[in-house]
């Protein structure tokens, strides 16, 4: 979906907007969660800049996150991620969608609370598996049985996750309906 995004509601655009205030929006959650679909109509909804630290890593080093992950190994990305984290939180306002890890790392998790109003993106093993199986560029993937590891992941990580500001359910319905919920929560910040 690239053209501009049917929001039913202006006046829940216009809460969303005036609660996020000078604020950055930071999306967690599991790899297939939606955090670039959904930061992208986000931050267009509310007309505010996007940006995926994914994307961001990439075109810092100029290498592929499986090319980080194979050359330097998961600690040195982190290290990395860790940096672009902390520089792009120092502004706001703007929608960041993370890397699935970002928020698991502690470094990484005490900037963005520092920084932002997290919301995770939660979803079940079953759609999160649905999204990610047709693509084979996510180097925590690269296992024996990946359904599994993706499991694994859940379990270790959505306590962690669940110190976000914010849950969405992240299901299998149309994106903007996501988007709305996604609205609609920060709404719900306002004025506290
Ligand atoms: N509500 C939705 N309905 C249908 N497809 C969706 C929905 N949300 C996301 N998707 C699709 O699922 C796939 C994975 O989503 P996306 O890349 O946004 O996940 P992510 O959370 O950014 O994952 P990663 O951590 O690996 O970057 C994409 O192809 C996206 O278009
Ligand atoms: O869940 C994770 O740890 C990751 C998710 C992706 O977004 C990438 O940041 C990378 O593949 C690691
Ligand atoms: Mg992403």
């Amino acid at each position: 979906m690239n053209g501009l995004m049917e929001i039913s509601s202006p006046e829940l655009v216009r809460q969303a907007r005036a609660a996020l205030g000078s604020r950055n929006l930071v999306l967690v959650g599991l790899m297939g969660a939606g955090k670039s679909a959904i930061g992208r109509l986000v931050a267009q909804a509310l007309s505010v800049p996007f940006v995926d630290a994914d994307h961001e890593i990439e075109r810092v080093s100029r290498m592929s996150i499986s090319d980080l992950f194979a050359r330097y190994g998961e600690d040195e990305f982190r290290a990395l991620e860790a940096r672009v984290m902390k520089r792009l939180l120092r502004s706001g306002p703007r929608v960041i969608s993370t890397g699935g890890g970002a928020y698991i790392n502690e470094r990484t998790r005490r900037h963005i609370k520092r920084g932002g109003l997290t919301v995770w993106l939660k979803a079940d093993l079953d759609v999160l598996w649905e999204r990610v199986n047709k693509r084979d560029t996510r180097p925590l993937l690269k296992t024996e049985n990946p359904k599994q590891t993706l499991e694994n992941l859940m379990n270790a990580r959505y306590p962690i996750y669940a110190e976000a500001d914010l849950t969405v359910l992240s299901r299998d319905v149309r994106k903007e309906e996501v988007v709305e919920d996604v609205l609609a929560a920060i709404a719900s910040t306002i004025g506290k």
